[in-house]
């Protein structure tokens, strides 16, 4: 394996990082987006704003600079898990600190890390199905420091005998993969903006994703009308079309009378502009 000089170890890690905290606030002021914190308002949450979101993602840029530092060049074993496992729990503090204790982004330290560290472990340039595969094998390592919580996600995984964070991760990202990267090229090269790019993205995430926030705060039924109405907006012709914004606008009514919020599904779309651009690794500008 070619070893990179530290200085560019360095490099590599410090954009990475920036990249990871850029995805989630372009995320968070996307809209609009049905339930969740946008530039509009703050969605089905009340304890939620869209500069809390930004500060929250500020306060992750050191957790993702040492998830890549650390995993430079690493190969996936329990020495590794162990140290990502360490240093997400601490970005999970960081966050806390940062937002008075509210909880913006604990799916996302989970998902952007893993994809960061798998980044890095690639040594900055590598397929995104490669990068996903790598954070897979990440996910799929025990980690024995971790509390044994039982978290809301972990609840509603096994009320409704449904894949979380968790599964999704181990799972090397199928909604990223397979229906999020995918709309979100087909969309652009539609001719929509890249907001209505980005919303179709979120959409096709929808279409599918068993989300825990929307079934801890909105059970099944929730989760159905999320996946009934974001096909809806797809089939429509996307968010770029009038059909497609009046599917978008009813979605996002619906949404906030069942006080849904698809938070995992919006931590996902910020993966997935994190792979998209990857798709042009940093060694080759
Ligand atoms: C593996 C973990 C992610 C832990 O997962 P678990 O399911 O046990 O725990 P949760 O605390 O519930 O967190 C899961 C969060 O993941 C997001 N999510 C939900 N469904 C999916 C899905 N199907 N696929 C992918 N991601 C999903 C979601 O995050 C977003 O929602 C958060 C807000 O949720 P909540 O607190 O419930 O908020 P509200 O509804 O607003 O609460 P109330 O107002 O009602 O009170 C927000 O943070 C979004 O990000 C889920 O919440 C992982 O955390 C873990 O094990 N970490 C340990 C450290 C580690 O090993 N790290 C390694 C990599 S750095
Ligand atoms: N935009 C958003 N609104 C609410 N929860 C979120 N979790 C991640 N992004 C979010």
């Amino acid at each position: 394996m070619k070893l990179l000089p530290q200085i560019q170890v360095e490099g590599g890690a410090e954009w990475l990082a920036r990249t990871a905290t850029q995805c989630l606030i372009d995320e968070a002021r996307l809209s609009p987006k049905p339930g969740l914190v946008d530039s509009r308002g703050n969605g089905a949450h009340h304890d939620l704003t869209l500069a809390l979101m930004e500060r929250s993602a500020h306060s992750l840029t050191p957790t993702f600079q040492a998830l890549a530092q650390q995993s430079w060049q690493r190969p996936a074993d329990i020495a590794l898990r162990q140290t990502i496992g360490r240093l997400g729990r601490v970005g999970e503090q960081q966050m806390m600190a940062a937002t008075g204790g509210v909880n913006t982004h604990r799916g996302a330290i989970w998902a952007l890390g893993l994809l960061v560290s798998a980044v890095a472990m690639r040594g900055g340039d590598a397929s995104a199905s490669v990068i996903a595969a790598t954070a897979a094998t990440l996910a799929k390592l025990p980690d024995a420091a971790a509390p044994k919580i039982f978290s809301k996600g972990l609840r509603a995984t096994h009320r409704y005998r449904v894949p979380g964070a968790r599964e999704e991760a181990q799972q090397a990202f199928p909604h990223i993969l397979q229906l999020a990267l995918p709309q979100l090229r087909l969309s652009r090269n539609n001719g929509g903006s890249e907001s209505h790019a980005r919303i179709d993205a979120l959409m096709a995430i929808m279409t599918s994703l068993t989300d825990t926030c929307v079934l801890s705060r909105a059970g099944m039924e929730g989760l159905e009308a999320m996946q009934h109405g974001a096909r809806a907006v797809l089939t429509a012709g996307g968010s770029a079309t009038p059909e497609g914004q009046q599917a978008l606008h009813l979605l996002d009514r619906q949404m906030l009378a069942l006080n849904a919020s698809p938070g995992g599904a919006a931590d996902l779309l910020a993966a997935t502009l994190f792979l998209d651009r990857i798709g042009t690794p940093y060694f080759k500008h």
